[in-house]
């Protein structure tokens, strides 16, 4: 398959050289020097997209309106997801997003979402989310964090909505489920989800040793997407 890298940073390096391991190849790089308006996009046969924030819903709307199927890995954007959706199905596109492609952080979602629910009925624990990352890092909490605070919300009725701590002891109000954001150097990803209660802490922790795990989910969602029309996740990808 010709991959077209929409960034090459950190993640676009990563990926790069997991495509060519597994038989890809790359059609484009696209960066800072090389930006978007700059690349015939449908070279490729898919594009994935790991850039920043600010950029991608700009990079969706250029691969989605040339017909080029892109895989999104950029977080913080997710507020707009309702535009992006309304955009591939008027152009019959496909598109896949996730907040985390690694394996393991999808397995820990759905186990979040478990525990969430038998939880529920227990309100005595209270829940807070902590992430580590490093510090180039632009968003605060992770989009990780956030997918994690949702599927605590939408399974424990003891939480409505998630609120980003700064301070080392939560100030949260009742229904408010706080998230720390750690910033160290070097740290890929670390997510702990802790439920404490005067008796006993009961924690789930993923910690990412490098970005190989979100690349390659990056590639096989690629491969996935392949020939599809719509808007898809890596729940989709992984059949869960
Ligand atoms: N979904 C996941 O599994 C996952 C995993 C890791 C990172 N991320 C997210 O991916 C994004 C990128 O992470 P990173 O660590 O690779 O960041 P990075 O800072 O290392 O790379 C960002 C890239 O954006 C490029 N860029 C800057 N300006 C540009 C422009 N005008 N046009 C095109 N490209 C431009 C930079 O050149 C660089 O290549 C972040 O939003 C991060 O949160 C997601
Ligand atoms: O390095 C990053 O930036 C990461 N971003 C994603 C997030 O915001 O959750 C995934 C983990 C790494």
């Amino acid at each position: 398959m010709k991959i077209g890298l929409i960034g090459y940073g950190k993640m676009g390096k990563a990926i790069e050289r997991i495509a060519l391991e597994r038989g890809h190849t790359i059609s484009y790089k696209i960066d800072s020097k090389n930006t978007i308006d700059q690349v015939q996009l449908n070279q490729a046969d898919v594009a994935i997209e790991f850039t920043q924030p600010s950029l991608v819903i700009n990079h969706i709307e250029q691969c989605i309106s040339q017909g080029t199927p892109v895989v999104i890995g950029t977080t913080a954007w997710q507020e707009q997801l309702g535009h992006v959706s309304k955009l591939v199905a008027e152009n019959n596109g496909a598109l896949l997003h996730a907040s985390n492609f690694s394996v393991g952080v999808n397995i820990l979602f759905n186990i979040n979402e478990k525990l969430a629910a038998l939880m529920s009925t227990h309100p005595d624990y209270k829940a807070q989310i902590e992430e580590i990352h490093h510090i180039q890092k632009l968003d605060a909490p992770s989009g990780t964090a956030v997918s994690l605070a949702q599927g605590i919300i939408e399974n424990n009725e003891n939480y409505s909505s998630w609120k980003a701590e700064t301070g080392s002891w939560p100030t949260v109000n009742t229904g408010e489920l706080p998230i720390q954001a750690i910033r160290e150097p070097e740290v890929p990803g670390t997510h702990t989800i802790s439920y404490t209660s005067t008796i006993d802490t009961l924690t789930l922790s993923h910690e990412a040793h490098s970005r190989d795990g979100f690349a390659l989910g990056s590639v096989i969602a690629a491969e996935f997407l392949l020939g599809k029309k719509g808007v898809f996740t890596m729940r989709d990808v992984l059949a869960f």
